[in-house]
């Protein structure tokens, strides 16, 4: 039995699926049953919640008085997004478990969407004696996978039981399932009033559990590749839509007989049992709303002309029912989008966007000429928001002023902090256990892509060593003035010191080893801190500017060919990695050999997964506090 505590309240749908599997494992059958009952109704009340916020809140939001009249931009489709947020957020948060499946659903998918509770149900309820309920739960599961061949040879051997059919049921039929059932069977027996009854209900079901279905498609979104405002919108949508189009044809399913004219069949029924009940009008009406959906059916245009030369029909009968007019339009509207989208974005993407996932991000974003020198580029797509995101934390946590830069060499500016994480000290906290493996393994793996990409797009034949790696932020300090004429990082070269004449001696204390630089990019939530070349060093002739950004790289070679700098970072913090390259061997960076090796001995790393980032108890919060 079941022991029914506390803890069972806050149990997620998918925690009470994981222990309905368990007590399957274990021939615990009636624990079974219990687990996956309880399961299924929680995530059914989930489900339908978030259903009910998104159209609510879409309403709601259609019928609110716009901030200001005019509408340019298309602000106003804004405004209600974002009073539809809200609402959401409000709805939503009223009830915690929500939040909760939420996160959970994002990563199992579609386990209830599938219907693999029933997989297991059936069986449970077998073993417990109930072979209405097994029976029922293995065609619940066959409607959703009708060529599922196994289940279907266990619906026979339950049919074998002696049991009536009609007491099996469809566990997940939407209620318009049995009215359309029902409709379909008054119409065997002329039962015409019936049929009136059943299919308008049915017909008001099934438009209702087409908008829920697709309420259920504008969930959350995982395939961003290409992440600019607009282009993201689109792409959700575009996913979202595709999604949304999949309603018709699933709830075209009855009980697992395929339907692909579910919606205007219902009009079918209704213009003859009208007839026959002499609603002449309604009956109009359901042959001009069957028509929107097949303008050239034969059958109904046969029937359109039947009933114009009655007496009594005049013209304005054949309105189209209004239900019938706004799902078409959007049906064409939409499937015009979708035809639209599959046509050019595979013309002009796919040829451009072709192989391996990182090429399909990449692009050269400004080429030598742009730049306005040689040796330099600027690609973008060198790293994920994610990864942006992730590494700019690590480097807020776990920063130290100046590490990287000794004392002498800073190039602080009064008026910013410069703090910095090398690569070696990644290194060391993840040795310690400080910080997350996978952390460090994002580090090395971010940095090992630009090299490659820059030995590609620099033809370079030479071997090409990692030489120093430095993940740094240079944050505006709280009281520096907005004007500012000094820079974040004066002009100069990265492997030679330039003298005032412009001539650049390579001896200490210059890194003289260096030959290629790159600086990967990892926010743009600041002001200033735009990168420059420069063909002087008072930085009067600038010859091209960055902006950085997330996974924006700007690469060259560190001579005094590429003379370089930074203008002031005026608010924020601009977070950045520095990687220095060379050809000489002896200047290879050993850290990064051992990092490959302490993460490979380190896969058995058992860190408290409630905390992020830091492993160990280390606090962040009073570390940073010590410093500033
Ligand atoms: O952060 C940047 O954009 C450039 C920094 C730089 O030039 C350097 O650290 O040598
Ligand atoms: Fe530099």
């Amino acid at each position: 039995h079941v022991q029914t505590n506390e803890a069972n309240v806050t149990e997620t749908s998918v925690q009470l699926y994981e222990k309905g599997v368990e007590a399957y494992l274990e021939n615990r059958w009636a624990d079974c049953v219990v687990y996956f009952e309880k399961a299924l109704g929680k995530y059914r009340k989930y489900r339908k919640k978030v259903q009910s916020c998104r159209l609510k809140c879409k309403n709601e939001a259609e019928f609110s008085e716009p901030l200001y009249p005019v509408d340019n931009d298309n602000l106003l489709f804004f405004e209600r997004a974002i009073r539809q947020t809200l609402c959401i957020m409000e709805c939503e948060n009223d009830d915690p478990e929500i939040l909760e499946n939420y996160i959970v659903n994002m990563e199992t998918g579609n386990l209830f969407e599938e219907q693999r509770p029933y997989e297991y149900l059936h069986i449970c309820y077998f073993q417990t004696n109930d072979i209405i309920k097994a029976a029922s739960s293995a065609f619940t599961y066959l409607v959703a996978h009708p060529d599922n061949k196994v289940m279907a040879s266990n619906l026979k051997h339950y049919f074998d039981h002696n049991i009536d059919k009609k007491d099996i049921v469809n566990y997940e039929a939407k209620d318009y399932v049995y009215l359309y059932v029902h409709g379909a069977e008054s119409y065997e027996h002329k039962d015409w009033q019936s049929v009136i009854f059943n299919m308008e209900e049915s017909l008001t079901e099934y438009i209702q559990a087409e908008e829920e279905c697709r309420a259920q498609c504008e969930g959350p979104f995982d395939h961003g590749w290409y992440p600019d405002f607009i282009p993201s919108i689109s792409n959700h949508f575009t996913v979202c839509l595709k999604c949304k189009q999949k309603c018709r044809k699933t709830l075209g399913s009855l009980n697992g007989e395929i339907h692909d004219d579910l919606l205007p069949s219902h009009y079918h029924y209704l213009q003859y049992a009208y007839y026959k009940t002499g609603n002449l009008k309604a009956a109009c009406q359901a042959v001009a709303s069957y028509l929107r959906f097949y303008p050239d059916d034969e059958t109904m245009l046969d029937n359109l002309r039947y009933y114009s030369k009655q007496p009594k029909v005049q013209e304005d009968y054949f309105h189209p029912r209004e239900e019938a007019v706004r799902y078409m339009q959007r049906q064409i509207y939409e499937n015009k989008i979708l035809k639209f989208v599959n046509k050019e974005f595979n013309t002009t993407l796919k040829s451009k966007l072709k192989s391996e996932e990182l090429e399909k991000k990449l692009y050269v974003t400004m080429n030598e000429k742009e730049l306005k020198g040689s040796k330099r580029i600027v690609m973008d797509g060198l790293a994920t928001t994610k990864e942006c995101q992730t590494l700019t934390e690590i480097a807020k946590y776990f920063a130290i002023i100046g590490d990287g830069y000794d004392g002498r060499r800073s190039p602080h500016t009064k008026m910013e902090k410069f703090e910095g994480i090398t690569l070696s000290r990644t290194l060391f906290l993840t040795y310690f256990k400080l910080l997350r493996p996978k952390y460090l393994d994002m580090f090395l793996r971010v940095t090992e892509n630009t090299r490659k990409y820059i030995k590609k797009y620099f033809k370079i034949k030479k071997k090409l060593y990692f030489s120093f790696t430095h993940l740094v932020c240079r944050t505006a300090l709280p009281d520096s003035p907005k004007i500012r004429t000094d820079l974040s990082h004066k002009i100069h070269a990265d492997n030679c010191n330039i003298l005032k004449n412009q001539t650049c001696v390579k001896a200490f204390p210059a890194f003289t080893w260096r030959d290629y630089s790159a600086i990967l990019y990892l926010n743009d939530d600041f002001e200033g801190g735009e990168f420059i070349f420069s063909s002087d060093l008072n930085g009067l002739n600038i010859q091209s500017s960055v902006k950085p950004r997330c996974g924006r790289l700007v690469a060259f070679s560190s001579g005094p060919e590429n003379l370089h700098g930074v203008k002031a970072v005026k608010t924020g913090s601009r977070c950045a990695i520095g990687i220095w390259f060379s050809h000489d061997p002896k200047y290879a960076d050993k850290d990064r050999n051992v990092a490959l090796r302490v993460l490979e001995n380190n896969l058995d790393f058992h860190l408290d997964p409630s905390i992020d980032i830091t492993g160990f108890n280390f606090d962040v919060k009073n570390d940073k506090k010590l410093k500033t």
